[in-house]
């Protein structure tokens, strides 16, 4: 549907003008489309502006070609003055745009569009018929004016002709105009129909319109009642929040006014605390300003106090250096009270000799005893109960003799002074001998660690270790560590090892300065008691022992304790270091007693080399021969550094008083009197220092000196002529002698140093066996000079049967007398060759004191004492040796001081000295040689 113009005619149908003339051509078809915008104008200037504004304020949400046109066209002329086909254009084309879209929202706004549109329309219409209403009226007034006239006209031309003739011409003219109009009139009514029709179109249209609005309205407002019922769900949900919140904001609003409260009472404490601060600190200040003042009163009087106190510290400072004096001296005091007391040890000998005689354990109380007498110094007198005879008794002397009631304590008592001189950088060895069951492990280890009675020399010398070097603390600070080695079958094993004694080790092949013999045997560090005793638990469990028939659970092997002492001097800074070896010797039983075979026997005979080894190396050490065989067993090698010039050692002869191991006793004996009578020479602390190599040099210088004077004495002597008579020769042999061994002449040298031994040579001496003889060149030559010499001095002896005597130092031959001069002639002390003789003896003369009969191996020939050896007595007991009248009388008067018999030096001074008599009583009443030194 279109409203448009009929161009064909180019008039707007006849319609009437305005101003109610009958306008033709072209004005009056514009006048109709003025009329019309006209009348869409007319329908109000207020509706266009309004609807214009509704433009402006949605346009933004018509993005549509429609909307857009409108925009134009109101913007261009606004809505009321557009013209009607325009206006039925943008009706079209929205309906067009609405059809295809069916958008809600758009409709909505279309409708209102459409619905001014048509409120245009209408309007326009009704003032269109209006017009032709009025149009109408004014044709039909003007053909009754005509008709009017036309009647006038024809009764004035019934009056005059000629006017008739005007009058007719001008009623042709009025009637032509009168058809004229009259077309235009009928016109105009189907102008008006024509409209009319176009009207009732547009009717039908705009209600089609209107269906199709209310359709979209509907579906508009159905979509409008959703979108209100989700705002209204929406406000429901944010109205709840919004309770929700405002509950929040409660609560919070409530906390907050807490808080503010809390803080307010928080802020008026700290504001009274302000005041009362305040108040403190003014009284302070006030009370500062008093102490300025009091201070600078101090200050004067601390002044004059320093000045008084200076006054006084000049003096004390004087006073202090006489302390400080007094107390270097003191430390030198104590330094020289260690080193006398080192120098007592020394004097008693640097090799002891314990003899400690077992009891009878339960059970035996009927056996019979060997030990006949035990004398208060070290006497000790055995004898076979089952035989009779005078020759039965053996006199035996000793430092110690412990009788089967001695105590663990009495035993230590005696040991506990070596311990100390192990603190004070000494070397000390104690090690116990005695044949299987004797009670070695008992006088080492105890019975049990459970209670400290039984505790044996082992625990208690550490536990003393510990206690000295505690009390010692403010001056030397000692570190202590121990090593447990095992001895079996010539092996060396760990005892203390982690992963058992199953490893081999291997050991130094000379003595090493810090006493590491055994240097891959684990080393412990240990610093109670509690730790040594854990340690040597574990080391005894480890041991290894094994069944013979003497004793059932008899150690098979020696087992060694070295304790390593390091002492740190705090004020010299002077290093001390000491090694006390604590040795469980094996069994020293003779191989056929012991039943053993096989195994046991191996086990035996590994035993005795190892033991004769021991007695082959102190004996060497005694005669300060150049070579020592250390290396012919482990036992020795591990002791090496122990066993020399430099050591102290400790021998417990462990004695079985059963009559059946009387003969074991007698050879035990034997052995332990053999190295009772060794002189190891003068012990050496490892001290490291100056003061130490001071007199190293000293001594040196001193040896040189002794050495010149002694070879121009004995130059002197040898020019002297012969011919001076043997008194004379005596005489002067005496003075050598004297020179020599003047009771003046220290018999113990100094610290390390190869002293010339002070000795005669007896007028036996002992043969070399075949072991000994096979160790190494030096000894067999030394071995054969020594025969060479042997032979010469041998008087009333067997060749193989020599012996060595060793001469007390403070026996002067002035004191011995004149027939002792005899005998150190005899000896030939005087002759220069005498030294080397003697020095010459060789390192396997000699052997553990193990009797055999020879039948059972070839190896336990090493036994190499001789029985009949007399070493001298070289203790503290030498001087206080029994006097004849003195001597013990054992009971039942079985006793028989036969040692004269056999002593060529007792035999030969029968009015010997007491001091002779120690040297008897140092060694055994009855000698007799054995087929085992030929
Ligand atoms: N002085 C003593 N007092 C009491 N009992 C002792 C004494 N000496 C040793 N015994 C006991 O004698 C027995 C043997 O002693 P022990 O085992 O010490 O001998 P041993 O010489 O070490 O033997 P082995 O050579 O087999 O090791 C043990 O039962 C021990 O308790």
């Amino acid at each position: 549907m279109s409203f448009h113009r009929d161009e064909r005619s180019g008039t707007n149908g006849g319609f009437p003008t305005s101003n109610g003339t009958h306008e033709g051509g072209v004005d009056r078809t514009d006048s109709f489309d003025n009329n019309l915008e006209e009348s869409l104008a007319g329908s109000g200037p207020d509706s266009g502006k309004k609807f214009h504004e509704v433009f402006q304020l949605k346009h933004g949400l018509y993005a549509d070609q429609a909307g857009a046109n409108i925009i134009e066209l109101v913007k261009s002329s606004g809505l009321d003055n557009a013209p009607t086909h325009s206006l039925f254009g943008v009706v079209n084309r929205i309906l067009d745009e609405s059809m295809d879209r069916k958008n809600g929202d758009i409709s909505n706004h279309i409708a209102f569009i459409l619905r001014e549109v048509l409120q245009i329309i209408e309007q326009r219409m009704s003032v269109q018929v209006e017009n032709f209403r009025n149009q109408s009226n004014l044709y039909r007034a003007r053909e009754e004016k005509f008709n009017s006239r036309i009647k006038v006209l024809e009764t004035l031309a019934k009056g005059t002709s000629e006017e008739n003739e005007i009058s007719v011409r001008n009623l042709q003219q009025i009637k032509s105009e009168k058809i004229r109009i009259e077309e235009k009139r009928k016109l105009g009514e189907l102008n008006i129909l024509k409209m009319r029709k176009e009207k009732d179109d547009a009717y039908a249209e705009v209600s089609s319109f209107k269906q199709e609005f209310e359709m979209t309205k509907s579906i508009y407002e159905k979509h409008c009642m959703q979108i209100e019922e989700e705002t209204r769900e929406a406000k429901l949900q944010l109205e709840k929040e919004l309770k929700e919140l405002e509950c929040e904001l409660d609560g919070s609003r409530k906390k907050v006014a807490q808080l503010e409260e809390f803080s307010e009472s928080k802020y008026r404490r700290w504001k009274k605390k302000e005041i009362k601060y305040q108040r403190f600190v003014d009284f302070q200040f006030g009370a500062l300003q008093d102490l300025r003042a009091a201070s600078v009163l101090m200050k004067n009087e601390v002044l004059k106090t320093r000045r008084r106190h200076a006054e006084e510290l000049n003096y004390l400072g004087g006073k202090l250096k006489g302390l400080v004096d007094a107390a270097q001296n003191y430390h030198a005091v104590l330094a020289e009270n260690r080193r006398l007391y080192n120098e007592v040890q020394d004097l008693k000998g640097n090799i002891r000799v314990y003899c400690r005689i077992r009891p009878f354990l339960p059970g035996q109380s009927m056996k019979q005893t060997t030990i006949e007498y035990i004398g208060e110094n070290g006497e000790l007198v055995v004898a076979n109960p089952t035989k009779n005879g005078k020759e039965n008794h053996r006199l035996f002397k000793f430092n110690k003799v412990f009788g089967p009631a001695a105590t663990q304590e009495d035993v230590f008592l005696d040991t506990q002074p070596l311990i100390r001189s192990v603190l004070d950088g000494y070397n000390v060895c104690i090690f116990a001998y005695g044949q299987t069951g004797s009670g070695k492990t008992y006088t080492m280890s105890g019975p049990s660690v459970m209670s400290q009675e039984d505790w044996g020399v082992n625990y208690r010398a550490l536990n003393d270790l510990f206690q000295i070097a505690q009390s010692r603390g403010g001056s030397i600070i000692y570190e202590v560590a121990v090593q447990m080695v095992e001895i079996y079958n010539e092996q060396v094993r760990d005892l203390l090892s982690t992963d058992g004694p199953q490893k081999r080790l291997g050991i130094w092949s000379t003595a090493q300065p810090n006493g590491l013999a055994v240097p891959e045997a684990s080393m412990h560090s240990v610093k109670t008691t509690a730790d040594v005793l854990e340690l040597m638990h574990i080391g005894l469990t480890n041991r290894a022992v094994g069944a013979t028939a003497l004793n059932e659970r008899s150690s098979r092997s020696h087992s060694v304790l070295t304790v390593h002492v390091r002492g740190t001097d705090l004020e010299t800074n002077a290093v001390l270091r000491g090694n006390l070896h604590l040795i469980d010797l094996a069994g020293s039983e003779r191989v056929d007693r012991s039943e053993a075979t096989g195994d046991r026997l191996r086990e035996a005979q590994h035993i005795n080399k190892s033991l004769s080894a021991l007695g082959d190396v102190i004996f060497a050490l005694a005669q300060k021969n150049s070579h020592v065989p250390y290396r012919n067993s482990k036992l020795t090698q591990v002791l090496q550094s122990s066993l020399g010039g430099q050591a102290k050692t400790l021998m417990f002869v462990q004695l079985n008083p059963d009559v059946d191991s009387y003969s074991e006793t007698i050879s035990t004996l034997k052995f332990a009197e053999r190295v009772s009578g060794v002189e190891l020479g003068a012990a050496r602390s490892n001290k490291e220092g100056r003061e130490v190599r001071e007199l190293m040099e000293q001594v040196a210088s001193l040896k040189d000196t002794i050495a010149k004077k002694d070879g121009e004495i004995e130059r002197l002597l040898s020019v002297k002529p012969s011919a001076n008579g043997d008194r004379r020769a005596n005489g002067d042999r005496r003075l050598t002698s004297s020179l020599r061994y003047g009771s003046s002449s220290p018999r113990r040298h100094s610290i390390g140093t190869p002293q010339q031994p002070q000795r005669i040579a007896g007028s036996r001496i002992s043969g070399m066996s075949d072991k000994a003889a096979s160790d190494g060149d030096n000894c067999s030559e030394y071995s054969d000079k020594h025969s060479e010499a042997g032979s010469q001095q041998s008087v009333d002896e067997p060749k193989h049967q020599r012996e060595l005597f060793y001469l007390p130092s403070k026996l002067s031959s002035k004191d011995i007398g004149p027939s002792v001069d005899d005998d150190v002639e005899l000896l030939g002390l005087g002759d220069g060759d005498s030294e080397e003789r003697l020095s010459d003896i060789s390192d396997g003369g000699l052997s553990m004191g193990t009797e055999t009969d020879g039948s059972v191996s070839s190896i336990v020939e090493y036994t190499l004492f001789p029985e009949t050896t007399k070493p001298p007595e070289k203790s503290e007991n030498s001087e206080k040796s029994i006097p004849p009248s003195k001597l013990p009388k054992p009971p039942q008067q079985k006793l028989l001081l036969q040692q004269t018999k056999t002593s060529r030096l007792t035999r030969s001074a029968p009015k010997i000295s007491s001091s002779a008599r120690k040297t008897v009583a140092g060694s055994s009443s009855s000698v007799k040689p054995t087929k085992r030194w030929q």
